[in-house]
């Protein structure tokens, strides 16, 4: 009956905000929820963090579902997240729901973000309509680093990251806390070199600003690659660590060298600093790969390493058809089903992809990618020894997990 286009929709965009325990998520939410670019955007909160959003429902729903003045939808999770998105689906299809620009999920403060990406991009429906846009993590200015001092889980939602936001910036006061606050963000580019970092006291946290940070922008034809990727920021990093020193973005600041911290880091010299086990890398050739041997790279890094696998992502040139960059996208063991694009963004036609590890060091991932694309050094296992036994690579010393 209705007049609109049959065939598969174009999926939505999911963007999932984390964030731990206090950091001020809800408060974010609640401001991000009066934006007129809010519109048609579904927010699937928690139970347990409604308390400060129920002042701005307009109405009650049975279903779960209310629409706030702003025009955004609000969605508590009462069964489990997987219905949460099936109502809303169902919702839209049978025209209750007149919009759905994009959904937005916050994580509980405790979680390892993966299970949450893992729901949506697994499900054999759900993966159709939905798509994992990026992940927002907040960071508090304040109590960040004794966050990630204690919770390896805090550590790995600023490794998935796309967009940081940094809460409580506001109280930072006196140059103690300013000291603090330096080596926090620091810390916090060494663990995701390549995700855009905002300030929410300096009103940097817009809608804009978090949204769309996916490589398919519905505004632009022409996917942003480049700004997707952001790999330059990865290589800064490391020329950084080679002694080329830092410099502060943030205005007003350029000592640099508070970040030693020796009076406020009380795990200073604790080796087992779960920052310690990170690494972020790119890994860039001109050299192709048959699109067999992207499988098997993918299958590997999936089943094998995934645990290790913190965020991947990237283009790839494909022997067989070199003019059109295959984009992979993953999360611990979750990859989106690898997609096409017509054609390479600019004149950069390599290979070129950004990793972010846990106890997975930059040579065993360049090893096993250059095994499938015949770039294999002389003293490596060959590609077949290799899939057969993951595990015979020289410098690995892990189990499956
Ligand atoms: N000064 C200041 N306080 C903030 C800021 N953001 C959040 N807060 C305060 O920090 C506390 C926790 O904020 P919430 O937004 O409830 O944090 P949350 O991440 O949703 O917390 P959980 O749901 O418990 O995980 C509240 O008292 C907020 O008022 C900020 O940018 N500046």
């Amino acid at each position: 009956m209705s007049d609109a286009p049959r065939g598969p929709k174009p999926p939505i965009p999911v963007t999932i905000l984390t964030g731990f325990l206090g950091s001020g998520k809800t408060t974010l939410l609640n401001r991000l929820l009066r934006d007129p670019e809010m519109a048609d955007v579904a927010v699937i909160i928690n139970e347990f963090g409604e308390i400060g959003i129920d002042h701005l429902l307009v109405e009650r729903s049975d279903e779960g579902i209310v629409e706030l003045s702003s025009g955004c939808l609000c969605c508590t999770i009462r069964g489990d997240l997987i219905s949460t998105l099936e109502d809303l689906l169902r919702g839209l299809d049978n025209g209750r729901v007149s919009a759905l620009k994009r959904v937005v999920i916050e994580t509980t403060g405790l979680a390892d973000p993966a299970p949450v990406l893992h729901t949506v991009m697994l499900h054999p429906y759900l993966m159709l309509r939905y798509r994992l846009d990026g992940v927002i993590t907040l960071v508090d200015a304040v109590n960040g680093a004794a966050t990630l001092d204690a919770h390896e889980e805090a550590v790995k939602q600023v490794a998935v990251a796309d967009r940081i936001v940094f809460t409580k910036s506001d109280l930072i006061d006196g140059p103690e806390m300013e000291a603090g606050f330096s080596a926090l963000r620091e810390r916090v580019a060494s663990l995701n070199p390549g995700a855009l970092k905002l300030d929410a006291a300096r009103g940097e946290a817009t809608a804009t600003s978090l949204m769309g940070s996916g490589l398919y922008d519905p505004a632009s034809k022409i996917p942003d690659v480049r700004r997707w990727l952001n790999e330059e920021a990865y290589r800064d990093r490391t020329a950084e660590a080679h002694g080329h020193g830092h410099h502060d973005h943030r205005s007003g600041h350029h000592s640099g060298h508070h970040h030693h911290g020796h009076d406020h880091g009380h795990h200073h010299h604790d080796i087992n600093r779960h920052d310690d086990h990170i690494r972020a890398f790119t890994l860039a050739t001109s050299r192709p790969i048959s699109a067999a041997g992207l499988e098997m790279f993918v299958d590997l890094l999936r089943s094998a390493h995934g645990p290790k696998l913190l965020r991947v992502k990237g283009v790839v040139q494909i022997a067989e058809d070199p003019d059109r960059p295959v984009v992979i996208h993953g999360v611990q063991h979750v990859f989106h089903p690898p997609a096409t694009l017509p054609a390479w963004p600019d004149d950069d036609h390599r290979t070129r992809l950004v990793f972010i590890t846990r106890d997975m060091p930059e040579g065993f991932v360049r090893r096993m990618f250059d095994a499938f694309t015949g770039g294999l050094a002389p003293d490596t296992p060959d590609k077949k020894a290799m899939t057969d036994n993951p595990l015979a690579i020289g410098g690995f010393s892990g189990k499956f997990g």
